[in-house]
């Protein structure tokens, strides 16, 4: 169920872009938010705010250099959905990809932990309030047994 916005809701419209990569087994790569940040312990898809000026794409490139060293292929980036949800103080649209070829090694460069892990199994973790339904539908998108996209 979507959560619809109260009409008194007057919080500004914060556009984000996270990427699920996405390894040669069919393990996705999330991120716990590190403490200091809000909703710091939860579960994430890699990524931030998008920058005036940038397309979502470009922000991805950048924002998974800066926290994890990996420069994702630009032309790689496959849109999956996008999510919306209205935080307390904002409302989140995030669009969302996912990316299967990259340059480099994960390493977390803001002592955030990492996993790689199924689909499926990332329903299990606590997640940011608004990524339910993006792990649904990767886990939707990725086939148990053999997990490839298509
Ligand atoms: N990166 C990312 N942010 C998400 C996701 N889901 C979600 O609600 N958000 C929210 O989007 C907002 C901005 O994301 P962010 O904190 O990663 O932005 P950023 O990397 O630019 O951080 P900064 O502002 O500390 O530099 C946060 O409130 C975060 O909780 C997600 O899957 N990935
Ligand atoms: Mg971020």
């Amino acid at each position: 169920m979507i959560p619809v916005p109260s009409e008194k809701f007057k919080g500004p419209v914060v556009w984000v872009a996270a990427c699920a990569l996405i390894d040669a087994d069919g393990r996705v790569l999330i991120t716990q938010r590190p403490a200091g940040k809000d909703h710091a312990g939860l579960w994430e898809f890699p990524g931030g705010k998008i920058e005036l000026g940038e397309r979502p794409e470009e922000t991805i490139v950048r924002e998974l250099y800066e926290e994890l060293s990996v420069e994702p292929c630009l032309d790689c980036l496959e849109p999956l959905t996008f999510a919306s949800h209205a935080y307390e103080t904002f409302q989140l649209v995030m669009p969302t990809y996912v990316c299967r070829q990259w340059d480099g090694f994960v390493r977390p460069n803001e002592g955030q932990a990492t996993k790689w892990i199924w689909a499926e199994d990332i329903l299990k973790l606590p997640l940011v309030p608004a990524d339910k339904p993006l792990a649904e539908q990767l886990a939707a998108r990725l086939p148990k047994g053999r997990r490839f996209l298509r």
